[in-house]
């Protein structure tokens, strides 16, 4: 049968680039995608925008909601120091079956824990299955109608803390307007919008940068 669009961004990650350099698998995965078929990955131009978020926090503890391929999860880790951590939720077996190959040709194994299962279902049990307290930075890049509801269950669980950062993909394409609304207005956030382009396109775009404040 027909492979899929994953299954191919993984070979051609398999096939240009070096196992063990995280940068090669990103420019692997961005020429696949800006050259043969187009994927949901955060992409090169928002990537340098969450770089550099990442790069600001430092985080020792990274959550990341939707990891897809592991495009981003790649991207985020090779940033982090020594014994940081990333834990990454996605709930699809095909997705997270892919997403596993690419960390481990990054060499990146080790300062990642793909959860494969449901945001909803997973935030709640952070401390008690992971002894993770609260989280530096979180990464939503999954369905667009979860990240409000889900960043309410991530106060509610206390897993955020006074200068948490939340980082927000595709507030304008394909747009989470209810989560925008909310951080925007809410007295709890600090929120900064960060234009730029949907991946790969043209198309207007950008990331939402939200501080918990407690
Ligand atoms: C609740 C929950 N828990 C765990 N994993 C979850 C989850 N909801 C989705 N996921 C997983 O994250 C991934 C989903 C991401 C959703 N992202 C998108 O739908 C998405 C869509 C576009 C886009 C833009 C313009 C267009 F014309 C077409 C598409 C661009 C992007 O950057 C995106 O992230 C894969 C899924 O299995
Ligand atoms: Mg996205």
């Amino acid at each position: 049968t027909r492979s899929t669009r994953p299954q191919r961004l993984l070979g051609a990650v398999q096939k240009n680039a070096t196992r063990g350099d995280p940068c090669s698998v990103i420019q692997a995965i961005d020429h696949f995608c800006r050259n043969k078929e187009w994927a949901m990955n955060v992409g090169d131009e928002k990537g340098c925008i969450l770089d550099a978020v990442v790069s600001e926090v430092n985080p020792a503890t990274v959550l990341e909601l939707g990891t897809y391929c592991g495009y981003s999860t790649v991207r985020i880790a090779r940033l982090l120091p020594p014994d940081a951590k990333l834990i990454t939720l996605e709930f699809n077996p095909d997705f997270a079956a892919i997403a596993r190959q690419v960390i481990a040709w990054a060499g990146l194994e080790e300062k990642v824990q793909l959860v494969e299962g449901a945001s909803g279902d997973w935030i709640p049990r952070m401390k008690e299955q992971f002894g993770v307290k609260t989280f530096d930075l979180v990464f939503l890049d999954h369905w667009k109608d979860r990240y409000l509801p889900d960043t309410k269950l991530m106060e509610e669980c206390g897993i955020l803390r006074k200068g948490s950062v939340l980082l927000a993909d595709n507030v304008i394409c394909p747009g989470t307007p209810d989560y925008l609304e909310f951080v925007r207005n809410s007295p709890r956030y600090e929120s900064q919008y960060f234009k730029s382009h949907l991946e790969y396109t043209k198309v207007e775009d950008g990331l939402e940068k939200s501080v918990f404040l407690g």
